[in-house]
């Protein structure tokens, strides 16, 4: 219980609380004016360029953001997380997804052993197994190629995995060896999802590959053994063998759901779900896809801002001065919302993925320490890749809540197109949006503006922008494997720092808990129900007018067993 003080109760915290009436005093165009304070808002490491100057802070600000992370630890915090320390402390493991990474000749000691040496007999198996699979080595069961993948798997064993198939989907080196491949996601135990999933494809040419940390996730198995049956019923169950693979720690109940160990890619309880991406849930998927070549390129970008994370002084370090912002934004400004804008389509499954990342991590009601907290932690996160998003909701962004937001973009388009007779490329018409919409965020508009514009009077109220609405860019060279491989690093370390100076652990996620047990009591209902006719009890009034409701009318719906 605690042990700790909290933070909040630090002479800081009610030092950076007092600060907001004095920098709320200063509106955002006045605080652009000064060329010397954006000049050292602007931050760059390995090609990325972070612009941070249209936050709502001065020098004053960072000056009392840095001590406040002093006085939460957060270097020590850092340094323990690296040192393979058990901070994830409710269930007594050290945080080592930056192991996931890590050059083959690097050792980071855990108890005493170096897991880098772990990691790299997986990836090994991981490289040789993909080369079989896409040269046709390792065949399906009829002998033909396997040169489609699906992978089941929900939560942190899809949604980073989908995060970077997506964003290297168009991108050029990676097309090349995608050729005549397909990686398709089944998360949802939706029955439209695996639908959606087998639709065109034929069990001879697919490989099924099952992630699942835990190998117990109610929807996963559900999924898999749907699948399981679908190569059974069509190629015989002695098909499973060549043509199911597994991701897992659990490589019991791996071989107990029927697939070979032998057949199984490791991953360690210090590997959190939602920081698996770098491990085999997503490596094994996208070098079935890719090739192992590209996927290391991956690799060797999140590397890059792990090392940087490590070492970098604060006022240069890309995570923890995201981190430190956001805190600010949320626990002093009171903007308890974070927009991620990607202005690419390639990134189209980065806010899905940071959604999870940020929120089941940070999301949370005590300490580390278990003391209840007098403030509220983790933002909600959201996003949408502009332009798109410019025609959706950023009218709310503009006039309505002030919601901080998050613009990247890159230099270079995976996919340039220039048309003949057009002002400008397409990709500049994409990164004229991404340039343009900070400012009119920072700056607004004001009536007077309006006026000189001879903007009829009763129009005025509404085209008033009141700017000052605070946002921050990064500027990435491409899009390439690196890249991507750099802004997840980015984005996962950002989220530590914040649960680090917020003094929450945020590599539980115990909130999940509870509404999955309820599931299962309603599931033995519906089972109780259907099977032995037996009356729904046991619920509230609501509840059980909406199962009985349920079945009643699917009652001719669901085929009965012998
Ligand atoms: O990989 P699995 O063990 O199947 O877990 C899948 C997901 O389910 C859980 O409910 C957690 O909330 C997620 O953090 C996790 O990623």
């Amino acid at each position: 219980m605690a042990s700790s003080s909290l933070i909040y109760e630090t002479g800081l915290w009610k030092d950076l609380r007092a600060h907001v009436e004095e920098i709320k005093k200063t509106h955002l165009r006045e605080l652009m004016s000064d060329t010397e304070r954006c000049k050292s808002m602007m931050v760059e490491f390995d090609g990325i360029l972070l612009d941070y100057s249209r936050q709502i802070v001065n020098l004053d600000t960072l000056n009392k953001l840095y001590n406040l992370a002093e006085a939460a630890h957060l270097k020590e915090k850092i340094n323990r997380m690296f040192n393979g320390e058990r901070i994830y402390s409710t269930e007594n493991r050290p945080v080592l997804h930056i192991a996931l990474r890590a050059p083959r000749d690097s050792v980071i000691n855990s108890d005493g052993k170096n897991v880098v040496l772990d990691v790299w007999q997986v990836l090994d198996k991981i490289q040789d197994f993909s080369e079989r699979v896409r040269s046709g080595a390792w065949a399906g069961a009829t002998g033909k190629v396997l040169k489609d993948v699906i992978a089941i798997g929900i939560g942190g064993s899809f949604l980073g995995p989908l995060f970077v198939h997506t964003a290297l989907q168009t991108d050029p080196e990676a097309i090349e060896f995608a050729r005549g491949r397909q990686l398709r996601f089944l998360a949802n135990v939706d029955p439209i999802d695996v639908a959606r999933n087998i639709a065109g494809l034929n069990p001879e040419t697919t490989l099924v590959v099952v992630v699942s940390k835990t190998f117990t996730t109610a929807e996963t198995m559900l999924n898999a053994r749907t699948l399981r049956e679908w190569i059974s019923a069509a190629l015989g169950p002695q098909a499973v063998a060549k043509h199911m693979v597994a991701v897992s720690t659990n490589l019991k109940l791996v071989e107990k759901f029927g697939i070979d160990p032998n057949n199984a890619f490791a991953f360690w309880d210090w590997v959190g779900g939602r920081y698996s991406v770098c491990s085999a849930v997503g490596v094994l998927p996208l070098s079935l896809q890719y090739g192992f070549s590209v996927v290391e390129k991956f690799l060797k970008g999140a590397s890059s801002i792990d090392q940087h994370f490590y070492s970098a002084p604060f006022e240069k370090n890309l995570p923890v001065l995201l981190g430190l912002l956001s805190v600010w934004n949320v626990s002093f400004l009171g903007y308890p919302a974070r927009a991620i804008l990607p202005y690419s389509q390639a990134l189209e499954k980065f806010a899905p993925h940071i959604q999870q990342v940020s929120m089941e991590s940070n999301g949370k009601g005590v300490s580390i320490d278990g003391v209840p907290l007098p403030y509220e932690t983790g933002e909600i996160d959201f996003g949408e890749p502009g332009t798109n998003g410019q025609h959706s909701f950023y009218q709310l962004i503009h006039q309505g809540r002030v919601i901080p937001c998050d613009f990247i973009g890159a230099v270079k388009s995976q996919q340039p197109v220039y048309l003949k007779g057009e002002m400008v490329s397409n990709h500049d018409e994409l990164m004229s949006n991404f340039f343009a919409q900070p400012d009119a965020l920072a700056y607004g508009k004001t009536a007077e503006q309006l006026l000189k514009e001879n903007v009829p009077h009763p129009l005025i109220p509404h085209k008033t922008f009141s700017g000052n609405r605070p946002s921050l860019s990064l500027l990435l060279p491409s899009l390439n494997a690196y890249n991507i491989g750099q802004l997840l690093a980015i984005y996962e370390h950002r989220i530590a720092v914040e649960g680090f100076v917020w003094g929450i652990n945020s590599f539980d996620q115990w909130g999940v808990e509870l509404g999955k047990s309820l599931a299962t009591q309603v599931r033995k209902q519906l089972h109780a129900s259907r099977k032995k006719g037996e009356p729904v009890e046991g619920f509230n009034f609501s509840t059980t007018t909406m199962l009985k409701r349920y079945l009643e009318e699917s009652a001719d719906d669901v085929p009965k067993e012998d």
